[in-house]
């Protein structure tokens, strides 16, 4: 669907933004030079974020399709460039959540546990697969632990308008807001140097009020309530059966309540739940403490998104780390990539913060694209072997 036909290219429209679609979700207002758009998952539609960083990787596929054609002194037959592009950036991708993203929300003892099997080899093949791991993902990572959109603010920063920012709803569904000239550029660079919001049980007033808001009405969905009752649709643990489920200690009142939380989340949860008992795995697992006091989630969403990335890793025979997916050459070079590079390749964006997963700070320092891309570009000489 969102190939080019038989060629190793994706569709794009002008801006180099995923090509447009069905009027899928039922987009607000859609018409013929603004439709929705295509991915491989309809939900891109949601918000103008989705549709900037989706564009971001196509633009890098496109990127290292047309080296590889260019580049290839055999000429590769378009099937042969499509399907190592697709190859390069997928390990891109395994690479990036594994290295940039999993130690900031589990925090570093957690990821480095060689038990847990997260951590990625600095150097060599890892050959972690096993047949017996079952790779698929479960409903508590799905219903609950992984919906982490606490970290999402009321606005979408659209940086280089002097750092104006708009209302997160007049983004939803709305075809109008992301073909607006250089919206996506902006987004893309706005993203990058914006804060997240705190990791805690607050959700955000459009996340609380305004969830899939239409322009004419007041209010929307509540996605925390959402959240709840996605949880109960798919017959999740409750929060204390999740504890127990994953070896923690035990909530059986409010002093163990407030242990795990703090004394006014345990108020809050204890004046809506009559038992204890009853608290959903979500309500409670969003209010814990940070887990060993350096993760974003406390220690019941750590462990399901734990047990979810090892599964993810251990459970995929083309892994990338795995000795049957690249060379050791190319291994060395997906392990340089970084998503501060991605974006410095494929956006006007000329400075960012190198970790850019993270906020900017002395050990942190906006740096020029040309000094990001001299310690984290990927060569891609070494796929032109498996062209020729
Ligand atoms: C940035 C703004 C975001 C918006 C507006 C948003 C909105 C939504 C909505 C409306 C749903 C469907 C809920 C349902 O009906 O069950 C959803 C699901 C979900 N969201 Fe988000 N979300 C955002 C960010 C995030 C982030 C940062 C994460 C964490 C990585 C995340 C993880 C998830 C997950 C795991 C699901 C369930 C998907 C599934 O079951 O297939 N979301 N989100």
């Amino acid at each position: 669907m969102m190939r080019i036909n038989e060629s190793p290219l994706m569709k794009k429209q002008d801006v180099v933004m995923v090509p447009g679609g069905a009027n899928a979700l039922s987009c607000v207002a859609p018409s013929a030079d603004k439709p929705c758009v295509d991915a491989g998952d309809v939900r891109i539609n949601l918000h103008t974020g989705l549709v900037a960083l989706h564009s971001l990787f196509l633009r890098e596929h496109n990127r290292i399709a047309k080296f590889l054609v260019d580049r290839s002194p055999a000429g590769p037959t378009d099937e042969m460039a499509f399907q190592v592009t697709r190859k390069i950036v997928s390990a891109m991708l395994q690479h990036m959540a594994f290295k940039e993203l999993l130690p900031l929300i589990l925090g570093k003892k957690i990821y480095n546990d060689p038990r847990n099997g997260l951590a990625l080899k600095e150097n060599g093949f890892a050959n972690s697969y096993g047949s017996d791991v079952d790779a698929t993902v479960m409903v508590e990572f799905a219903a609950a632990a992984f919906r982490l959109h606490t970290l999402s603010g009321n606005e979408l920063p659209l940086l280089m308008d002097n750092g104006t920012e708009t209302p997160f709803f007049l983004h939803f569904f709305n075809p109008n807001m992301w073909y607006k000239e250089g919206v996506l550029d902006k987004l893309i660079a706005g993203m990058a140097r914006k804060r997240a919001q705190q990791f805690d049980a607050d959700f955000s007033f459009v996340f609380q009020n305004q969830m899939y808001k239409a322009m004419d009405k007041p209010m929307g969905f509540d996605q925390l309530a959402v959240n709840i009752q996605r949880g109960r649709d798919h017959g999740l643990p409750t929060y204390p059966q999740m504890r127990k489920l994953c070896g923690l200690p035990p909530i059986n009142d409010v002093s163990d309540l407030q242990r795990a939380t703090s004394a006014q989340n345990a108020a809050s949860l204890t004046s809506v739940y009559s038992h204890i008992d009853d608290t959903d795995f979500y309500a409670g697992g969003i209010s814990e403490k940070p887990v060993n006091n350096e993760g974003l989630c406390g220690p019941t969403f750590a462990c399901v998104l734990t047990e979810q990335f090892r599964r993810l890793k251990m459970g995929d025979r083309f892994f990338y780390e795995n000795d049957n997916v690249l060379t050791p050459e190319q291994l060395t070079e997906i392990r340089r990539v970084s998503l501060a590079s991605i974006m410095c390749l494929n956006s006007p964006i000329d400075k960012l913060q190198a970790r850019v997963l993270e906020a900017e700070s002395p050990t942190n320092p906006v740096m020029s694209c040309k000094d990001i891309l001299a310690r984290s570009s990927v060569r891609l000489e070494p796929f032109l072997q498996k062209m020729m």
